[in-house]
């Protein structure tokens, strides 16, 4: 199930998006005393994550962390974990917790199962912000990996997983599917007019493996919010 939300402009997204989200945290603070959240990475959530850290929340009991990261080191450009240190735990978000995914340097089995381990402290999320890139993959559930099924796999436990896309570089960490519907406030957020066109491929057919996006777009049991904006 999906609710379109779309904007004239995106600094306009960022604006109403932000708001929402610190509702939503501010909800879960007042309801059961902390919040989760996930962000994507990748050039779309930049403004977002500006908005957000000047939302006056009280940030020490939300713990902030990543539905899905590159490989590589914690400096690289390329870094999910870099872009929401710079970017989000920022102004007022300093004082949030943050969960990062690249916490060893080397994406072993065990650690995928002890970094799991660590998540479960503040899973199911609050909030889970997808992103999608043009192939049709979020978080980095990847359709030309080894790993789509997998990552999708309803009945599987809420992970960590490692994934090797072919179509795109590094190695990545991602929670699967399983994990991320569980959030008790789903939303994608993209931009611009070639993701649109994404989301109508996607919802014209249903094959997930060959869109990952999908699964969460055409869930029967949870409302994915899109933020959009030319
Ligand atoms: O690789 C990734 O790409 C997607 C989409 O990124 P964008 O640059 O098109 O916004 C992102 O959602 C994901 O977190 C990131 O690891």
């Amino acid at each position: 199930m999906i609710i379109n939300n779309t904007f004239q402009s995106r600094p306009q997204l960022d604006k109403k998006f932000a708001l929402r989200i610190a509702k939503q945290l501010a909800a879960a603070i007042a309801d059961k005393g902390s919040a989760s959240i996930a962000f994507s990475g990748g050039s779309t959530p930049k403004g977002l994550f500006t908005e957000l850290s000047n939302k006056n929340i009280d940030w020490s009991k939300v713990t902030v962390t990543l539905v899905d990261d590159r490989w590589v080191d914690t400096t690289n450009n390329d870094s999910n974990d870099r872009l929401l240190r710079e970017n989000l735990l920022q102004n007022y978000a300093t004082n949030a917790t943050f969960f990062s995914l690249k916490q060893a340097n080397n994406l072993t089995e065990s650690y995928l199962a002890d970094l799991t381990k660590l998540a479960n402290d503040f899973m199911p999320l609050d909030v889970a912000i997808l992103g999608m890139g043009e192939d049709g993959h979020t978080a980095s559930i990847f359709p030309c990996s080894a790993q789509v099924h997998q990552g999708l796999d309803e009945n599987a436990e809420p992970s960590l997983i490692k994934v090797v896309p072919t179509t795109a570089p590094y190695e990545r960490v991602t929670f699967n599917f399983a994990a991320l519907i569980q959030s008790s406030n789903l939303y994608l957020h993209v931009v611009g007019q070639s993701k649109q066109d994404v989301i109508s491929q996607a919802l014209a057919n249903d094959d997930a493996t060959q869109m990952p996006i999908r699964a969460f777009l055409q869930n029967k049991d949870k409302t994915c919010n899109i933020f959009w904006a030319e």
